[in-house]
């Protein structure tokens, strides 16, 4: 049968008996405005991204992640008494409940630490479910709180899931340093410390991408912050988004040398497969949060020693620069990012959870703005099922 709109706005889909123009279908809701947003632009032909008017670049190179978080949710630099009182607030409530921790041991050392983190950052709406989304205190509360607790709840996870107690968090430590002490309970040397961070204000924000859309989508019915959360984090944790920066070192691993890499990449476009951490529905040059990151792993590679699968991945890009870059295709955020964690010691099924810790900035601030002119998504369907039919009995069947 031929698809009908579904819903108020009425019409055939070829337009060919209905007077009302119905929007063409788009799959994946490409180049389709979904919302009116001042937080994130993202010039894809040019390679430009910025975060309320500054550049990711200009801010990975001079902010901080909390400075940048605040940018984001509340449109403005802070001054230094805003900032040091968001940063004090933060550092306040980076303790987790030991009833999360408790709940946390109950799962599965074997379970992905991104659905521990989902499950973990819904729980926490069990604790602060009050909602007076019209409150500006309940905002900046709730920010806070899951700012603070999204970290702490990641490095508990891995300390619990190898039979450890989750270590507290250190006060005299700024943010990215007291992530990783609580990851690897050592203090990090200070350069390391400052890459993560900066990793953490290139992965804050990117406008209305899956996971930002989910959240934006929950927000939409007034539910609680701790559930926009959650449901984004379930959508980052996916191969086409988020996930794909694991997946990438797996590629690597999997072409295993340099005289490989071209075979490799002609029998994978060849069976249609997609080349993990390449490609973007907005960008059509390499994404300029990528030759950030690699800049960055080429300071960690000077520092604490080179890394032969950064070789391998170079190798990649210019081979598929070839082969995908008539296309438009070429390295997105996930490709260089994981050889950066690799370097930094992180265990590589924590990419993604370390994307989502500093996503919750780029989430929160779209929760805000959606609260502040809300109406509910609902986008209308064509239907493509049965007509109308008669219910057959089940011994007539
Ligand atoms: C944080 C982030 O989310 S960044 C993205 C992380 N995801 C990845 O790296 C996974 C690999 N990349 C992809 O799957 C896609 O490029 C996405 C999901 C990022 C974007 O998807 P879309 O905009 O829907 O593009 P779509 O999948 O329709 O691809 C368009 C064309 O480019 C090709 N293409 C897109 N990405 C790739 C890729 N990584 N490798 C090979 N071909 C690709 C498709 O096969 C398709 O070709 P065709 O027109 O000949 O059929
Ligand atoms: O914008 C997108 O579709 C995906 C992306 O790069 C991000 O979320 O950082």
């Amino acid at each position: 049968m031929a698809g009908r709109v579904s819903g108020s706005v009425q019409g055939s889909v070829d337009g060919a008996h209905g007077a009302a123009s119905v929007p063409p279908f788009r799959p994946g809701l490409e180049g389709v405005p979904a919302t009116q947003s001042a937080i994130c632009d993202i010039d894809g032909q040019r390679g430009l991204l910025t975060y309320r008017g500054y550049g990711a670049d200009v801010l990975a190179a001079n902010s901080t992640f909390l400075e940048t978080t605040y940018l984001l949710i509340w449109g403005a630099l802070p001054t230094a008494a805003q900032l040091r009182e968001f940063e004090q607030e933060v550092q306040m409530h980076r303790r987790v409940s030991f009833r999360i921790r408790d709940m946390m041991k109950c799962f599965p050392a074997s379970g992905h630490p991104m659905d521990a983190l989902q499950s973990s950052a819904a729980s926490l709406g069990l604790f602060y479910s009050r909602r007076a989304l019209d409150n500006p205190e309940y905002i900046y509360e709730a920010v806070v709180r899951l700012i603070a607790k999204i970290p702490t709840m990641v490095a508990a996870f891995q300390l619990i899931r190898k039979g450890q107690d989750p270590i507290q968090p250190r006060d005299d430590l700024p943010f990215a340093s007291n992530f990783l002490y609580m990851l690897t309970e050592r203090e990090p040397d200070p350069l390391a410390a400052r890459i993560f961070d900066a990793c953490l204000i290139l992965h804050a924000e990117h406008s209305l991408n899956a996971s930002t859309f989910s959240a934006r989508v929950t927000a939409s019915t007034l539910t609680d912050p701790y559930a926009v959360v959650a449901s984004a984090v379930g959508t980052l944790a996916g191969p086409l988004h988020g996930g794909a920066n694991e997946d990438v070192l797996a590629m690597l691993e999997a072409i295993g040398s340099e005289d490989q890499v071209e075979p490799w990449l002609d029998q994978a476009i060849a069976e249609k497969q997609k080349i993990m951490g390449f490609g973007h529905r907005e960008y059509k040059v390499k994404d300029p949060r990528a030759v950030i990151l690699q800049g960055l792993a080429e300071q960690l590679f000077d520092r604490f020693g080179h890394d032969p699968l950064y070789d391998l991945a170079r190798r990649v890009e210019e081979a598929a620069a070839v082969r995908l870059g008539p296309k438009g295709i070429y390295p997105n955020v996930d490709f260089y990012s994981g050889l950066v964690y690799r370097k930094l010691g992180i265990p590589r099924d924590l990419f993604t959870p370390i994307f989502a810790i500093a996503r919750t900035a780029g989430w929160l601030a779209h929760w805000k703005e959606q609260l502040g002119a809300n109406r509910i998504f609902r986008p209308s369907q064509i239907y493509t099922g049965a007509e109308p039919r008669e219910w057959v009995p089940l011994e007539a069947r």
